[in-house]
Parts: structure tokens; C-alpha cells; sequence
């Protein structure tokens, strides 16, 4: 077993990942981050979640909402659904884990705010059920996924955001993910308080 050999493999692939993730995530990168800065300046909120590594990514993402990113500014609204452990007990108790996600948007999500979805296989079945809620909720969608999409790719409205990040791998879509959300921070930023000096 070469280790060296692994590792700087593994750097080659997120090098090269990450600038195949900006040439085809680039334009709609753009989008999400308008349409959050629309909806975060409106009174409208985000609602967050995902599993695993996807549920801290959410967890992530909001604190630097709600707290900050880089800069100064007020906070922001935003909500993870992955973080309370009594509702995600009782509703997984209670109705069955694909509901973990869904009744809360059923409960918090009103028209205008956004659900930002998290799957890196586009298959988890309380996420699918958090978007379909959501689309009844008259919110919009940012998906974050990966290889071709999953169901959450068919099942997107044309008026929603899929981020999919061209690559096979878990971890590698992943830390796709957590850069696009770091971009997408930045970008709300720069357009709340201007280009950083
Ligand atoms: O972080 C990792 C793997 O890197 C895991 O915890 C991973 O997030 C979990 O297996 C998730 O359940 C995968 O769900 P999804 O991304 O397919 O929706
Ligand atoms: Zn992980």
C-alpha cells in the first residue's frame, strides 16, 4: 500500500473536480445565490437538511446564516431540520423516517421561503418527501446532489436550482458541496455589503 500515492490521487481528483464542478455549476451557482438574497431580504427564510456529512453541511450553512460568514451584517434567517433530536425522534417514531424532514417544512415553510436540499445520491427518500412539501408550500428548491441527480434531478421544478456535482463519489461530492455552500455565503455577502476589500 503506497500511501503517498493515495493521498496525492485523491488531491489530483479534487483539483480537477473542483474545476469541472465551476464549469458546469458556475451559471446556476449565480441563481441560487440570487435567490436566496431575494427571499433572505423579502422576510422570507431557508430551511435546510440532509444526512450524514449532509445533515452537518445544512447544520453548517445555517450557522453562517444566522451567525456570519466572513463579514459584519445582520443575521439571517435560516433553519436546519436535521439538528433537533426530539423531532427527529418522534417523527421518526411516530410516522416513519422519510417524514423527519417533510413535517417540518409542513410546519415552518411558508410561500417564498427556500428549502436547500442535500443529497449527494439524489435518492434519500426524507428528502425527496422534504421537496415534494416544500413544492406545495409554493417554496423554491436549491438542490445540491451529485452523479446524475437521483430522483430529487427528476423531480425538480424548472423554477428551482440543482447544483449536481459531476463526480461518482461520496466524499468527493461532498466536499463539492461545502465549497458551493462557502461560495454561496460569500456570494449573499457580496451582495448585502459589496465586493470585500
Ligand atoms: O458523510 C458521509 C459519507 O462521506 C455519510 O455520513 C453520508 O452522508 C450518509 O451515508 C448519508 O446517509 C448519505 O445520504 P445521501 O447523500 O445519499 O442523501
Ligand atoms: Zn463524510
Amino acid at each position: 500500500m503506497n500511501l503517498s500515492s493515495l493521498l496525492s490521487n485523491h488531491f489530483d481528483d479534487h483539483i480537477e473536480t473542483a474545476s469541472r464542478t465551476l464549469d458546469a455549476l458556475g451559471t446556476p451557482l449565480e441563481v441560487a445565490i440570487e435567490v436566496c438574497f431575494q427571499a433572505l431580504t423579502n422576510g422570507s427564510k431557508v430551511l435546510a437538511c440532509g444526512n450524514g456529512g449532509s445533515a452537518a453541511d445544512s447544520q453548517h450553512f445555517v450557522a453562517e446564516l444566522v451567525g456570519r460568514f466572513e463579514r459584519e451584517r445582520l443575521p439571517l434567517a435560516a433553519v436546519t431540520l436535521s439538528a433537533d433530536t426530539s423531532i427527529m425522534t418522534a417523527v421518526g417514531n411516530d410516522y416513519g423516517f422519510d417524514q423527519v424532514f417533510s413535517r417540518q417544512v409542513a410546519a415552518l415553510g411558508m410561500p417564498g421561503d427556500i428549502l436547500l436540499a442535500i443529497s449527494t445520491s439524489g435518492n434519500s427518500g426524507n428528502v425527496l418527501q422534504a421537496i415534494q412539501t416544500a413544492h406545495e408550500r409554493e417554496m423554491a428548491v436549491i438542490a445540491l446532489t451529485g452523479r446524475d441527480g437521483g430522483k430529487i434531478g427528476q423531480m425538480l421544478y424548472e423554477t428551482d436550482v440543482h447544483l449536481c456535482v459531476p463526480h461518482h463519489r461520496t466524499m468527493r461530492i461532498q466536499e463539492m458541496h461545502i465549497l458551493l455552500l462557502h461560495l454561496i455565503c460569500d456570494g449573499i455577502d457580496a451582495l448585502l455589503l459589496g465586493e470585500p476589500q
